[in-house]
């Protein structure tokens, strides 16, 4: 794997600036892979496999075009992270509802990511709420310590899950989409 996926590494000569992206960060595990299937194609498909590196998906939704990149969440890509940050339009941070243990590390590494970018848009998806164990939404924000994240930017907090394969896919998860091809068009 490249950890650094070619958009970063422009050619000498070719000072085009970087298109801005749609970030999707999160743990490892927490569904990151498998809501950008659904949102990109419609279609359900619970991933298997951590991502490794990076996953871009370019998605084209009426006139908007939108780019996401997934960074993996195991802690070795956690340090590519941030590194994205300055280009990004719109932060999308998941979690797994029902990964009680892992809340406080969530926390931590989604205040470090916004400290320095009081006005980003953030939408925070807490998927799997198809578990028994899931946190409430009421429950998630509090874990996650929103309210600190500050009130000049637009924030969602949206309770996610993916179905099961050859299902069609959640409502929540088609508003998700809808929502985000709209923040897209305004902020673009
Ligand atoms: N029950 C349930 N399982 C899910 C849901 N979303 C994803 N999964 C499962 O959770 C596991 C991790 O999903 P991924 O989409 O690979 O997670 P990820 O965030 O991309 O993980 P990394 O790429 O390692 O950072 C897989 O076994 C998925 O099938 C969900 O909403 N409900
Ligand atoms: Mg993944």
């Amino acid at each position: 794997m490249s950890p650094v996926p070619p958009e970063l590494s422009s050619p000498a000569g070719q000072d085009k600036p970087p298109s801005k992206q749609i970030l999707v960060l999160g743990l490892d595990g927490a569904g990151k892979t498998s809501v950008l299937y659904s949102i990109a194609t419609n279609q359900v498909k619970r991933n298997t496999v951590p991502t490794k590196g990076f996953n871009a998906i370019c998605v084209n939704k009426e006139e908007t075009k939108m780019e996401f990149l997934e960074i993996g969440g195991s802690e070795s890509l956690r340090e590519y992270w941030k590194m994205y940050m300055p280009r990004v339009l719109l932060l999308i941070y998941v979690v797994d509802s029902a990964d009680h243990e892992r809340f406080p590390v969530a926390k931590k590494l989604l205040h470090q990511l916004v400290q320095n970018n009081s006005t980003l848009p953030v939408m925070i998806l807490a998927n799997k709420q198809d578990l028994e164990g899931a946190y409430c939404i009421t429950d998630i924000h509090d874990a996650l310590a929103l309210s600190e994240i500050g009130d000049k930017r637009k924030m969602f907090l949206i309770g996610t899950h993916v179905a099961q394969d050859g299902l069609e896919i959640s409502s929540s998860l088609k508003d998700t989409q809808e929502l985000i091809a709209q923040l897209a068009s305004e902020t673009l």
